[in-house]
This record gives structure tokens, C-alpha cells and sequence, in this order.
């Protein structure tokens, strides 16, 4: 038998961190939506017990370091299953973006053997098993929109944020999060995101309030790091996006659009030095 599961991109619309922790994790208050931007996962049952991951993108790994890879060894040895399973990923989200493409995928592939190997794990359990994988695996595997505090895993759903296009653009060069996070600890944060505010514009869906609250405390560490996220948020600024912030620890930049007939221009306009530039909707 075979299946299929669509693994959407993330976008992070607050993202406030409260402390260090012991475990090295920090405490998180984010706001996380997806946006109708998805890798496709096909996956395959095997007699042999193994697991196989094929790609056409040539630049992720193949081998046990995938997060599709991680997610079938977690469910097989922990539900002891012995069929194998043979999984492609169709990857359209960018990697090493700030979209959570690896952690959506390890989520898809969650979902995908529950229900290819009919194991009725209930989706609670699924988010437990995905936050062994990965801080934003667990908002992952239930998509929506959701405040995740905790190191991320632990979450509350809510209603999707007023509707609108999503211009997403990712320059030419990779960010480690581990990094971004380590590099804040060294900097005083000059400003928190109203999580509050961003939760009441979504709840009442008001688009202008959402786009003036918007709010990343990693925004700063990247941005000094790599001036051309900075060039690129300004940019997205200029070309008339309504808010722009950018995605976890970048170095994707997304903007928010109400009016379609804005955002050939603002797409153009970032084509002209931007290879990966996207025009979606969120997802509700
Ligand atoms: C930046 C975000 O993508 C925003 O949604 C997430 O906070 C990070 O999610 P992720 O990539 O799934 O994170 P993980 O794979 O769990 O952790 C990667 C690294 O990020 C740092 N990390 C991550 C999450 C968190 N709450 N505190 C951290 O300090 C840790 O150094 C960790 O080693
Ligand atoms: N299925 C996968 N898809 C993409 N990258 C993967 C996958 N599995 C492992 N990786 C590795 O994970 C790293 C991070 O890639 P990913 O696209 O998930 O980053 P990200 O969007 O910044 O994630 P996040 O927003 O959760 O921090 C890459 O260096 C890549 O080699």
C-alpha cells in the first residue's frame, strides 16, 4: 500500500523568548501558523524492516540524520513495528529556511505509518512522540494555528489569523538555530512581542493590528549577522507589504498582504534579486 501526506511550511507570526533553561532549551511564547506552502511525502510499505529515503532535492541528507528517517525508526521501535517502509519527499519548501520543512516532514511521516500501519496512536501522543524529534515537530503534526510556549510543544489551538497572502523569500544562505538562540543569550533584548496583542488581533480577526504587532526576538541576532535578510526585510517594506517579519530564526522573511492586486509588485520587485520567493495563502 501507499500513501501520501502534505507537510506544510510554518511561519512563526510572534516569537518571545522568557529565559534559558537548565536543559540548554529556552522557555518560548510563539504564534505559529502554516501557510499553503508543502513538501509531499509519499510512503511505501516494505516486507524487509528497514527504512529507505529517496529526494529529488540533492542538498538534504538521505540517510538516519533525515527527520522522515527519525520520525519511522521513533514509531517502528516504539510500537515495535517490523514492516519497513519506503519514503519520498517531494521537497518545495526551502531548507535550513526557518519554515520548519524537516520538522513538517518528521510530522508528516508521523501521521503518514499511523495510518499506514493502522496504529491508532492518538494525535496527543503523536505530538509527545514528535517533540522527542524536534522543538517545532509537535505544532507540526496538528498544524493550524497555535500559541506553543514551553520549548515549543506545549500548545494551545485557536482559530486561523484574518486571511491574507503570505510573500515568503529566503536568501541564498543557510542559519543555524542553534546559533541564533546561543547568540541571543550574549545581548540584552531590547524588545519583547505583545503576545497578547498578536492573540487578540487573531481573535478578532484584524488584520492591521496583527501586522503592527508582529514580533521576533531572534530577528536581531540574524539580522546583524547576515545584513541581507536586513536588505531583504526592508525591501519587502518598501514594495508595500503590510507587515513583514522574519519566520524563527530565519533567514526567511515573509510578508503579510490583504489586497491580491499588491502582490505581483512585491513578488517582481523581490524576483529581481531573490531566487526563492513564494506567493501563498495561510492556511485555514
Ligand atoms: C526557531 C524555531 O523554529 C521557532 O519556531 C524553533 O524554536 C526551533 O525549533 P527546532 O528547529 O525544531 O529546534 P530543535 O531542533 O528542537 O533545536 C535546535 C536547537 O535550537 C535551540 N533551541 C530550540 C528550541 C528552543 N525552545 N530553545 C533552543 O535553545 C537549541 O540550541 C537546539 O539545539
Ligand atoms: N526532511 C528534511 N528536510 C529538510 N532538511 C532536513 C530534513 N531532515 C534533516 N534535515 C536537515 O535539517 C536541517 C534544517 O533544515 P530545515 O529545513 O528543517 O530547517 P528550518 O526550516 O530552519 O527548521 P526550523 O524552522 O524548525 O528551525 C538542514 O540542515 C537539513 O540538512
Amino acid at each position: 500500500m501507499k500513501i501520501f501526506e502534505k507537510a506544510p511550511a510554518k511561519i512563526n507570526l510572534s516569537l518571545d523568548v522568557l529565559h534559558k533553561r537548565a536543559d540548554g532549551y529556552h522557555e518560548v511564547e510563539m504564534v505559529m501558523t502554516m501557510v499553503d506552502l508543502a513538501d509531499r511525502i509519499e510512503m511505501q510499505e516494505l516486507a524487509r524492516d528497514t527504512i529507505i529515503i529517496s529526494s529529488q532535492a540533492g542538498y538534504i541528507p538521505l540517510d538516519e540524520k533525515n527527520l522522515a528517517f527519525q520520525a519511522a525508526r521513533l514509531i517502528k521501535d516504539r510500537y515495535d513495528v517490523k514492516q519497513g517502509v519506503y519514503i519520498h519527499l517531494d521537497k518545495q519548501i526551502p531548507v535550513a529556511a526557518g519554515l520548519a520543512g524537516g520538522s513538517s516532514d518528521a510530522a508528516a511521516t508521523l501521521r503518514g505509518l499511523n495510518r499506514l500501519w493502522n496504529l491508532n496512536i492518538p494525535m496527543e501522543e503523536l505530538r509527545v512522540l514528535g517533540a522527542e524529534l524536534g522543538s517545532d515537530v509537535p505544532f507540526c503534526v496538528t498544524g493550524g494555528t497555535a500559541l506553543a510556549t514551553g520549548r515549543g510543544e506545549k500548545l494551545e489551538h485557536m482559530a486561523s489569523p484574518p486571511q491574507c497572502w503570505v510573500v515568503l523569500a529566503k536568501p541564498p544562505i543557510n542559519v543555524s538555530t542553534s546559533e541564533i538562540y546561543g547568540k541571543l543569550n550574549a545581548r540584552e533584548i531590547k524588545s519583547h512581542p505583545s503576545t497578547a496583542n498578536v492573540l487578540s488581533a487573531i481573535r478578532n480577526k484584524q488584520f492591521d493590528q496583527l501586522c503592527g504587532n508582529l514580533g521576533n526576538v531572534l530577528e536581531e541576532v540574524t539580522l546583524d549577522l547576515y545584513p541581507e535578510v536586513r536588505h531583504l526585510k526592508e525591501c519587502m517594506q518598501r514594495l508595500g507589504a503590510d507587515g513583514v517579519l522574519m519566520s524563527g530564526s530565519g533567514p526567511t522573511v515573509f510578508g503579510l498582504v490583504s489586497k491580491e492586486a499588491k502582490v505581483p509588485r512585491i513578488y517582481n520587485g523581490l524576483r529581481g534579486f531573490c531566487k526563492d520567493v513564494y506567493a501563498v495563502r495561510m492556511l485555514t
